[in-house]
């Protein structure tokens, strides 16, 4: 049985464990984990092994994948006879589009949006923002789709109407675990389509700064669909660190996709990437796949424009059942597998997110989970 008490046994302890560590790859991590300095702490006490992982960006789920790979060895290489692994999420706040002033307490802004209405844009931000919060991340959602809120119904919160403690600032609905605010929260029924442009987009603004938001390391914005005036007026006010940019695969969204993509690249905000959403059928009933609008449309989308792929959704039954009942997929269904694509996808646009922006220095929390 190996000891590590002395000094010598610690670094020769450490050098083991970074070893083995290094070995584990993933799509989320560009640099292996020694490279990363994800090594935080390794001791050895009472025949455990106390493993302490520091990585910048949510990562819940890859964290599981990373002990599931690596323990065994680990034991087998220490003579530890348990790994006691921590995950200590070291949330970055990135450099914001056009050096723009922050949100009070929210370190990253992604504006989710499309270049064409129903492409499910507002069912994929909200089950995004869930599955971040599932990685390990502090997140909120603020609907700015003025002429269509649908966030509120999705999180089954439709009914409920925020608060001013002060008169002057909103708090925010907190649903799901999750802190959210919405036009739908203020206006009802079709009320919000007569506003015209300069209106729903300063409304918009006052939303996003009079919120009591709180700590949060992301902030999901769900923008209105399309681009034009109100949508590149956001894309311009909002401080964003990034968008991305969601399509289904016919030409005709994919023609739209495009224009948000140029968009966003004209008002210089970084896009982190695509989100094919119907990408094929998945059968609810014998699980065949049906790529019922032909296949690879999001692939000569980011060839052209060379960004990434961040994931694809398949189209699935339980997607909208669980969006109408007001338990989106992500919390109803956590164990399933549409839950797990998107937990992948959330650890792949918060990593992409990292990788792509540079941190500002002075601006960073660390949680321990
Ligand atoms: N992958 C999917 N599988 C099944 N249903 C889906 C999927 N994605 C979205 N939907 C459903 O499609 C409908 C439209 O989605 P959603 O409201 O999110 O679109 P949108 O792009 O935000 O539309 P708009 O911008 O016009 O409001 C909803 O009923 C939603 O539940």
């Amino acid at each position: 049985m190996k000891r590590y008490s002395n000094q010598n046994s610690a670094e020769m302890l450490k050098a083991q464990v970074s070893d083995i560590i290094a070995t584990f790859t993933h799509p989320t991590l560009k640099k292996d984990l020694l490279s990363l300095n994800a090594l935080h702490h390794c001791a050895f006490l009472d025949q455990v092994l106390h493993i302490e992982i520091i990585i910048p960006f949510a990562w819940a789920s890859v964290f599981e994948q990373l002990k599931l790979k690596t323990t065994s060895t680990l034991l087998a290489c220490t003579g530890a006879q348990a790994v006691d692994w921590k995950l200590i999420q070291h949330i970055r706040s990135l450099h914001r589009a056009n050096g723009q002033v922050a949100v009070q307490g929210i370190s990253n802004i992604l504006a989710v949006s499309s270049g064409k209405g129903g492409v499910g844009k507002s069912c994929i931000a909200v089950n995004l923002a869930l599955a971040l919060i599932q990685e390990g991340a502090k997140v909120g959602i603020l609907d700015a789709d003025i002429y269509g809120p649908s966030v509120p119904h999705i999180l089954g919160s439709a009914d409920l109407r925020p608060t001013s403690p002060d008169g002057q600032h909103m708090a925010p609905i907190i649903i799901h675990g999750m802190a959210s605010n919405s036009i739908g929260y203020l206006v009802t029924g079709d009320n919000a389509m007569v506003w015209r442009g300069p209106m729903a987009s300063k409304a918009l603004l006052q939303m996003l700064n009079d919120t009591l938001w709180p700590e949060l390391d992301y902030l999901i914005v769900d923008m209105p669909p399309g681009t034009g005036d109100i949508q590149l007026t956001l894309a311009q006010k909002i401080p964003v660190t990034a968008a991305i940019v969601i399509t289904t695969p016919q030409d005709l969204a994919l023609i739209d996709a495009a224009k948000g993509i140029v968009m966003f690249s004209k008002v210089k905000v970084p896009i982190l990437g695509v989100i094919e959403n119907m990408t094929e059928h998945l059968c609810a009933q014998c699980g065949y796949v049906d790529p019922v609008f032909g296949r690879g449309g999001a692939e000569k989308l980011i060839k052209k424009y060379q960004i990434k792929l961040l994931g694809k959704i398949p189209l699935h039954s339980s997607l909208s059942e669980d969006a109408d009942s007001g338990y989106p997929t992500v919390v109803r269904q956590p164990d399933s597998r549409l839950s797990d694509i998107f937990r992948q996808l959330a650890s792949c646009v918060a990593a992409e997110m990292y990788w792509k922006i540079s941190a500002i220095p002075d601006e960073i929390r660390v949680r321990h989970l």
